[in-house]
């Protein structure tokens, strides 16, 4: 479904990535996990469109995207969360989700404040599929609420109901357990099962290793820019080199 080939990217003198290589397998979830400064980030950026590699190709269901922005690899079916959350701190939860849908649907914002007849029934539409989102992700309750007040954990499953609306074929997520507590933690899991089974491929950049380990089906472990190991859960935590790196870091 994706696949990362060759990939080097250097900033300056420095390389944040050395001949990388690895596949996400259409409907796994995928654990991209290393010690600080490992390269993950840059490799989550390079792709999801966000860096353009100093070398190294990334397909997306046999197409070369390597170069592609984001906006174009979300047309294509590739969306991405981000590590900070970032969503319209003054609309409602309901109205965030529903922004993401306004480019796919016929009426631009602007159109749509014209309030025409057709119009106004694409709104019910688009307002429907939005809150189909929120329900999947388990904050319907709180469509009406202004998302700058929303606690942080409620923030990040509207940030994935967002992801989500686009009808994506597979999910990027930077750290989604990031800043969240244990009961969050064990929420955002099930949300992670309940996406892969309604057909989307996740993959996910994460420090939490319970998390990864739990849920991954498979795990690519980097380290100081290089492919350290892939594997299953099981066979990364009983690599005596990922040990090593692991323990090496403190
Ligand atoms: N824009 C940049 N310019 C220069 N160096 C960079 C840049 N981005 C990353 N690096 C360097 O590349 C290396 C990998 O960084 P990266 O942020 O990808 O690691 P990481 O695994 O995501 O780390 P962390 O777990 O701490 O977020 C580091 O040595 C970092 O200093």
């Amino acid at each position: 479904m994706l696949e990362v080939q060759g990939i080097t990217q250097r900033f300056g003198g420095v390389t944040a990535l050395e001949d990388v290589s690895f596949r996400v397998s259409e409907g796994a979830i995928t654990g991209i996990i290393g010690p600080n400064g490992a390269g993950k980030t840059t490799l989550f950026n390079i792709v999801t469109g966000i860096y353009i590699p100093t070398s190294g190709m990334v397909h997306l269901q046999g197409k070369n995207v390597t170069r592609f922005a984001p906006e174009r690899l979300a047309s294509l079916g590739m969306v991405r969360t981000f590590q900070n959350i970032e969503l319209f701190s003054k609309m409602t939860v309901l109205e965030n989700v529903m922004v993401g849908l306004h480019t796919k649907g016929k009426s631009g914002i602007i159109a749509s404040s014209l309030r025409l007849p057709w119009q106004m029934a694409e709104e019910r539409r688009l307002r429907e599929r939005a809150l189909h989102w929120l329900e999947f992700t388990g904050i319907s309750d709180l469509a009406d609420t202004e998302a700058g007040n929303l606690p942080f954990g409620k923030g990040r499953l509207l940030e994935t109901a967002r992801a989500m609306a686009l009808e994506p074929k597979v999910i990027l997520m930077d750290e989604p357990a990031a800043g969240l507590n244990s009961r969050e933690t064990l929420d955002l899991a099930r949300l992670i099962h309940k996406i892969r089974e309604s057909g989307v491929t996740v993959a996910l950049v994460e420090h939490d290793m319970e998390l990864v380990m739990d849920i991954c089906d498979s795990i690519v472990v980097l380290n100081l820019g290089r492919k350290l190991a892939e594997g299953t859960p099981r066979e990364i935590q009983e690599n005596p080199e990922v040990i090593s790196a692991y323990l090496g870091e403190g």
